[in-house]
């Protein structure tokens, strides 16, 4: 199968390699063209521009990493749009609104085109290996069509009817994240003013029912004050904005994302926001110094 790929960041990179490895022919677009250099000596090709990518390819996947960049892509010239027609399919796999992938879909479907969004869990480490959990909406023949691809970027994929859930979905997912991170962050920031062992709360976590991947994965590295990027803390606020928009458009009240979503734009104006989101933890910590101070 040969497939399109714009977008070469943190994931787009990994998925677009572990799409490589697995046998599919893939033409590569990124903003930054020098970044496909890199994927270029693994097998792919480049079109210079997103417009060529469609034209060459049947189906195209993106990776970008907000809603502005999403729409840039399809509307702007030499995007999308320009080459999309009946017979080929956009699958958006940024994590973006419903409003903007609606967006997106409209114009699509309008050119003859097929529209699916399909925003993934899992980081950096799950794109490269291959074990993303993929929220797909939109058209159910481009998704039938996608599954092979699909299988191989995701360990498990969801078809969730409707343009627009598999954003909301998404959102959702990324809000309980952010409010998590923020939780373990004021965690070990307790610990440590109490006189308490971080590593030794990180053990008991772990022991007890609220053990999970992301707190094992990321409480030794924040303990370090290590934060390489896997999630760029700047698209954790976005998720957390984003999410917060939903509250208001359904009158759900969130008031513990809201405080998180505080802390993560308290972290960006620290200058934080291209390290992991796990980052907030300064932030947190700098809060607290100057409650004490
Ligand atoms: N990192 C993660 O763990 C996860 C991220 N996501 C989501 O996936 C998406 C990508 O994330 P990630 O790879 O980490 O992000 P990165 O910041 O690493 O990459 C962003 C990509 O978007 C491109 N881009 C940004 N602005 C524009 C624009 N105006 N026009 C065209 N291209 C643009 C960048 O191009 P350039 O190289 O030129 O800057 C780059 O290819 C985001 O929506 C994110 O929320 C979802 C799950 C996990
Ligand atoms: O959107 C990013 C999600 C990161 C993760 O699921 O670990």
């Amino acid at each position: 199968m040969e497939v399109g790929f714009l977008g070469l960041g943190i994931m787009g990179k990994a998925m677009a390699v572990n799409l490589l490895r697995h046998g599919f022919g893939v033409t590569v677009w990124n903003r930054t063209l020098s970044k496909c250099q890199e994927l270029v000596e693994q097998g792919a090709s480049v079109g210079e521009t997103p417009a060529a990518v469609i034209n060459k390819c049947k189906y195209t996947i993106a990776m970008l990493s907000d809603p502005s960049a999403a729409l840039s892509v399809v509307f702007h010239k030499d995007g999308v749009l320009e080459q999309i027609c009946s017979g080929k399919g956009y699958v958006d796999m940024s994590t973006v609104d419903a409003e903007t992938s609606s967006k997106i879909s409209e114009a699509i479907t309008k050119k003859g085109g097929y529209f699916l969004e399909a925003p993934v869990s899992g980081s950096k480490k799950p794109a490269e290996d291959g074990q993303l959990v993929i929220l797909a909406a939109g058209e159910k023949a481009l998704y039938d069509k996608m599954v092979p691809a699909f299988d191989v970027l995701g360990k498990k994929s969801f078809f969730l009817g409707e343009v627009g859930n598999g954003a909301k979905f998404k959102l959702v997912v990324n809000m309980i994240m952010g409010s998590m991170m923020n939780a373990l962050s004021e965690g070990l920031c307790l610990a440590d003013r109490s006189g308490l062992s971080q590593q030794t709360l990180l053990d008991v976590l772990d022991l007890g029912a609220i053990a999970n991947p992301m707190f094992k994965l990321k409480g030794p590295a924040m303990i370090k004050g290590s934060y390489p990027p896997a999630f760029p803390l700047k698209h954790q606020q976005k998720d957390m904005r984003l999410a917060l928009a939903l509250g208001d458009e359904n009158a759900v009240s969130m008031p513990i994302a809201a405080a998180s979503n505080e802390a993560f734009k308290k972290a960006r104006s620290l200058g934080l926001g291209d390290l992991d989101f796990s980052a907030v933890f300064e932030a947190v910590k700098s809060a607290k110094d100057s409650d004490s101070a």
